[in-house]
């Protein structure tokens, strides 16, 4: 089957408008196999809707660390998805079918992609590597001129700005980098960008540190409710989740 015109992947970046997550759908075109990054509850009918209309079998929903600010869709796809596996960090002790580990590979298909360990958000924190395309999921490590808050869960910023330097700024710079949010209405940017111009994570350690400690955010609107559901794979209540 081939849908759209595509060659060997399938790659959509999809929004949630209300959280402003990005959840990832890449696939395999030969074995139609297909994992979903970050996917969101609330948007589980609209990626099951996707999943199926380019008929993709979804293999794994795959989190990049125990999100503050939504719950995510893991649980609701593994339920209505006969063939889908959730996958965490080992590290965030948060309940999934595969724990994982830094240097594990997730397979689809024809395609992999290589786990690397970046905590410093959260302990658990892991990006994902898809070298064959040059593209790495950074979740909340790195976000387009910015990064991940440091002040809750394990947050840590001597820890991340390490991460990031020692995982992610060896990159090529011409890997794109798809992050886990993004609050201004851009989509993706590279690791040559990001070494330039981000606003935090291109100081040195000690001033990032220090801008990490000034930044004084409101905490994420369904944190209570976020993070106890996280840790179960989203699972609580379905229905209460979507109010
Ligand atoms: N307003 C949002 C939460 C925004 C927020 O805190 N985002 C997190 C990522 S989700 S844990 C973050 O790390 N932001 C960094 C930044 O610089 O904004 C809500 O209420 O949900
Ligand atoms: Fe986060």
């Amino acid at each position: 089957m081939n849908i759209g015109g595509e060659k060997d992947f399938i790659f959509k970046q999809l929004l949630d408008y209300k959280s402003y997550t990005y959840t990832y759908l890449l696939g395999d075109c030969l074995s139609r196999e297909a994992v979903l990054i970050d996917p969101v509850i609330e948007m589980a009918d609209r990626d099951i809707q996707v999943i199926k209309d380019l008929g993709l079998n979804l293999k794994y929903a795959v989190n990049t660390h125990v999100h503050a600010d939504h719950i995510t869709g893991s649980g609701v796809l593994k339920k209505r998805l006969k063939d889908c596996k959730s996958m965490i960090a080992s590290v965030s002790q948060a309940k999934a079918d595969i724990k994982l580990n830094e240097g594990d590979l997730i397979k689809f298909g024809g395609h992999e992609l290589e786990v690397r360990s970046t905590p410093g958000h959260t302990d658990g924190c892991l990006s994902y590597v898809w070298h064959d395309k040059m593209v790495v999921f950074t979740g909340d490590a790195v976000l387009i001129r910015g990064c991940g808050r440091t002040d809750f869960q394990q947050g840590d910023a001597g820890r991340l700005y390490d991460s990031v330097h020692k995982k992610i700024f060896v990159l090529p710079k011409d890997y794109i980098i798809y992050p886990a949010h993004d609050y201004t209405g851009q989509t993706s940017s590279t690791v040559g960008e990001e070494i330039r111009y981000n606003s935090r994570l291109s100081k040195t350690r000690d001033e990032f540190i220090k801008i990490m400690k000034e930044l004084n955010l409101p905490y994420p609107k369904q944190i209570d409710k976020a993070l106890p559901a996280n840790m179960v794979c989203g699972i609580f209540d379905e229905e209460e989740a979507k109010n």
